[in-house]
């Protein structure tokens, strides 16, 4: 929906709706409305009214006549969904960013592109600054030189972004310093004073862009000695959120020592891609698929995940935590609760990830039965020469982790009993690709079944959400082939991104990068979250180290494991991706 508006629509419906209606345009409005249009915003004349949330208290949101404003609509918002309220006025305030661990691979390759298509698309406010920190020396111009070679102008109808690409490296700093040393941390500080002087309030931004090693330690030195003195102070903390159950529990504990709850924006970048966004929005918005939502209809759901390159570079990193934890335990596990959810109260990010928690706290105990790991091993010949994981150096000799797992999950509430959720990732696959599939059941009666045959899969509805590369989402249908006889096949109604809409689509850190801006935490993930995906994951994770379970080899560039099919076999099912890799 939100596409579709324009900030003038959207001030149209804030004064035509009754004032309880008006969490979903300003949440529409937050995401579409660039920053510096809120001046143009801010002052329209409303009746005085309530905002009303259920099991929050009323808000006055406008009174006698005056004016209604998007802070006041954000404050609104906030108290629906039982988070901090967000006042922030950007048409005055300044906002910093500041991504520690700025000489790292996340940073150049997601955050500085994201924060410069925020700039181009005008989301970031008039005074904004962004400083880079890490213990690596350079200068300010050494640092605008080094991110420079990562932006790129994506702006359509070849308007040219030379004039925005110098004016936004204008407002990057980078300062070196020590993660551990509040000393620099000071000094950091009193940077950002500097560059914050121009207005009366500054807010800060820290994205731990770092290794998880020194998340606490920055996390401590940035709340103790670089919190803004005049507005708020938020920290992006970056997956993995620990590696079981008790260093969750133990990160958590440090962290809350120097953040609150609300300031802790924790990143699992899969929730900011476009079609996880519209997960909510196809089930809830659409009176076809809503109902059919239910083991009554849908025989089993898949979601996928699939990279055509192996761990090189990231071996070191990788080999400590394994694809069950890189991927599975995060990115799918979030995309099964945000498909499974019953319907939240509202928009509110408490009130979806209430729902969320709900189903992660309902998954059946995972069984060793239920899980297949793999690790790919090198490939040679047709002039291909593909390197197994354990050749990577930085990879321990002989090392037992999985680069590929499939896991049969069960949901344990009404809706939900006895359907099977296959999740699968992993390394060095054949294709990249991340969707989720929802095989329906046969139409019962078998009025067409000679037609169709016995086969589920070619005889029943699927409905394929792909995330990427090439967003689409379609649905498999039995149709009568056009002519004299009656024969059918299953055809796609077909709804590809690139053909249907004519817009750049966000990449996931942008839409998350400004969410934090705008304090909206519905994308983010909470605590109780994390500790119900690690209750499920850690028992596993145990006995897999504890016995040592070998995994399957399987060749670079395959279609992995072939114990992955008999999981899904065992289900009666089959896996989407393999049964033909066009559908
Ligand atoms: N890269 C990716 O694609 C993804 C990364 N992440 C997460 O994002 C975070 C950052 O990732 P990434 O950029 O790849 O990390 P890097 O390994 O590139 O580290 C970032 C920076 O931290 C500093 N650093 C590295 N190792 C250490 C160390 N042992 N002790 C102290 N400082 C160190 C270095 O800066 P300097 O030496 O200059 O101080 C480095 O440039 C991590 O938590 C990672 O798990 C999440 C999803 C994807
Ligand atoms: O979090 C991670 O995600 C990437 C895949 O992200 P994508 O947006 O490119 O699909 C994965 O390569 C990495 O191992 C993992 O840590």
């Amino acid at each position: 929906m939100s596409s579709l508006l324009t900030p003038d629509s959207i001030t149209l419906y804030a004064l035509t709706q009754p004032c309880s209606s008006l969490t979903r345009p300003t949440h529409a409005l937050r995401r579409i409305a660039p920053l510096r249009t809120h001046k143009v915003l801010r002052h329209h004349t409303v009746p005085s009214c309530v905002a009303t949330a259920p099991g929050a208290p009323a808000t006055e949101i406008s009174s006698n006549g005056s004016s209604y404003s998007v802070t006041d609509s954000i404050v609104a918002d906030d108290v629906a969904g039982g988070s901090s309220s967000d006042t922030t006025d950007w048409s005055n305030d300044a906002l910093s960013v500041v991504v520690v661990g700025a000489s790292g691979d996340l940073a150049k390759k997601k955050i500085y592109p994201a924060l410069f298509a925020l700039y181009v698309e005008g989301h970031l406010p008039e005074y904004f600054s962004i400083f880079g920190y890490a213990r690596s020396k350079m200068s300010d111009e050494e640092f605008r030189e080094y991110i420079g070679g990562s932006l790129t102008c994506r702006l359509s109808d070849g308007e040219n972004c030379g004039d925005k690409f110098d004016k936004f490296l204008e407002r990057c700093f980078y300062q070196p310093g020590q993660y551990a040393s509040e000393d620099d941390f000071k000094t950091l500080s009193g940077r950002l004073t500097e560059v914050e002087k121009e207005r009366e309030k500054a807010h800060r931004v820290f994205y731990l862009s770092i290794p998880p090693s020194i998340f606490t330690a920055v996390a401590g030195c940035a709340s103790t000695a670089a919190s803004s003195p005049s507005g708020w102070t938020r920290v992006i903390v970056e997956k993995p959120f620990g590696k079981d159950s008790e260093s969750f529990a133990q990160l958590e504990k440090e962290l809350s020592n120097f953040l609150t709850e609300d300031q802790m924006y924790r990143i699992d970048h899969y929730l900011g891609k476009e079609l996880i966004e519209n997960l909510t929005v196809l089930r809830f918005a659409n009176l076809v698929f809503e109902p059919l939502w239910s083991r009554q209809y849908i025989r089993n759901v898949q979601v996928i995940f699939s990279e055509d390159f192996g761990t090189e570079g990231r071996g070191g990193y990788f080999d400590q935590y394994g694809i069950i934890r890189d991927v599975i335990q995060n990115h799918l596990l979030q995309i099964v609760a945000l498909f499974a959810m019953e319907a939240p109260v509202s928009l509110a990010a408490e009130h979806i990830r209430n729902e969320k928690v709900k189903v992660l706290r309902s998954m059946k105990k995972l069984s060793l039965d239920d899980v297949v790991i793999g690790q790919y091993r090198g490939r040679s010949g047709g002039g291909v020469e593909k390197p197994g994981y354990l050749d990577d150096d930085t990879v321990p000799e002989g090392s037992l982790c999985p680069t590929f797992a499939s896991v049969a999950v069960f949901i344990n509430n009404a809706r939900w009993a006895g359907v099977p959720f296959l999740l699968k990732a992993g390394k060095a696959l054949a294709s990249r690709r991340a969707e989720i599939r929802v095989q329906f059941h046969q139409v019962p009666g078998g009025l067409y079944q000679d037609k169709l045959g016995h086969d589920p899969d070619r005889s029943s509805n699927e409905l394929v959400m792909r995330i990427q590369p090439d967003e689409a989402i379609y649905l498999k249908i039995i149709n009568k082939v056009p002519g004299l006889g009656l024969n059918l096949d299953v055809t796609k109604l077909d709804l590809t991104y690139k053909q249907r809409y004519n817009v750049h689509l966000p990449d996931a850190y942008e839409r998350l990068i400004l969410d934090v801006i705008h304090g909206d935490k519905r994308l983010f993930i909470r605590n109780d979250e994390l500790d119900a995906a690690w209750a499920l994951f850690t028992p596993i994770l145990k006995e897999i180290e504890e016995k040592k379970i070998q995994p399957e080899t399987y060749p670079y560039g395959s279609r992995g494991p072939i114990g992955s099919h008999y999981l899904a076999a065992k289900y009666g099912v089959r896996w989407g991706d393999i049964l033909s890799a066009e559908d």
